[in-house]
């Protein structure tokens, strides 16, 4: 099965998709003492990790591995203007990931509660999105690599602020659906789960 060397920030999406598809995984963890010393960050396509094996094949980047994940186990939609439309919503997604990554690894102290005072504001389209799809899914009706992408980044902000979703009822519905599909719950109550940090500064 799939191997890869993980890191904390990004790793979430892809654990909580092979989790689902019920595919085993093994994963290090690798800890910032070892990463600093270079020589493993040099071999590294961009120099940074999530780095995905799989088989002969070696991917970096989180997004390519959920597409590449995607194509291969059917989460990708049912034609071209489904997979359009789930490549939009993973870019949304993203947008969304990178403005929660700069908060946490630059600005956590004074930046946590603007941040979540504007969140609003960026919850209230995915929310649009899920509540005119009617399916409980971003895109189609059934889970793609997008799906499993929001639903990490709606389960980080809950640790950030529990109440985030209490005025998006699409969103928390989601959340609850998600969490509730038997291999994802058996993952989300794992202890290999559970002793994960979100953040690699360990902030969330
Ligand atoms: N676009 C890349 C970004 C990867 C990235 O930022 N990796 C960070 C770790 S994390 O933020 O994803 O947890 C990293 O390797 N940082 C170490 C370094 O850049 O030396 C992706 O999506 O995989």
């Amino acid at each position: 099965g799939p191997y890869f060397l993980s890191t904390t920030g990004r790793c979430g999406a892809i654990r909580i998709m092979m989790a689902d598809q019920g595919q085993e995984w093994k994963e290090i963890l690798i800890d910032f003492a070892d990463w600093m010393k270079g020589d493993l960050k040099a071999s590294c396509v961009f120099g940074q990790l999530p780095k995905f094996e799989d088989g002969g094949l070696v991917l970096y980047q989180s997004n390519a591995i959920l597409r590449h994940l995607g194509r291969n186990h059917d989460a990708y939609g049912k034609d071209g203007k489904e997979a359009a439309h789930i490549d939009m919503m993973c870019d949304g997604i993203e947008d969304l990931r990178l403005k929660y990554g700069k908060m946490i690894y630059q600005e956590y102290d004074t930046g946590k509660d603007p941040y979540i005072k504007d969140l609003p504001n960026h919850l209230d389209k995915f929310e649009a999105v899920m509540a005119k799809n009617k399916t409980g899914f971003l895109v189609g009706d059934k889970p793609s690599f997008a799906d499993y992408n929001l639903f990490d980044v709606l389960l980080n902000h809950l640790v950030l602020c529990s109440s985030c979703l209490d005025t998006f009822p699409s969103l928390k519905s989601f959340v609850e659906k998600m969490s509730a599909r038997p291999k994802i719950k058996a993952f989300l109550d794992s202890d290999a789960y559970k002793k994960l940090p979100i953040n690699g500064n360990g902030k969330q």
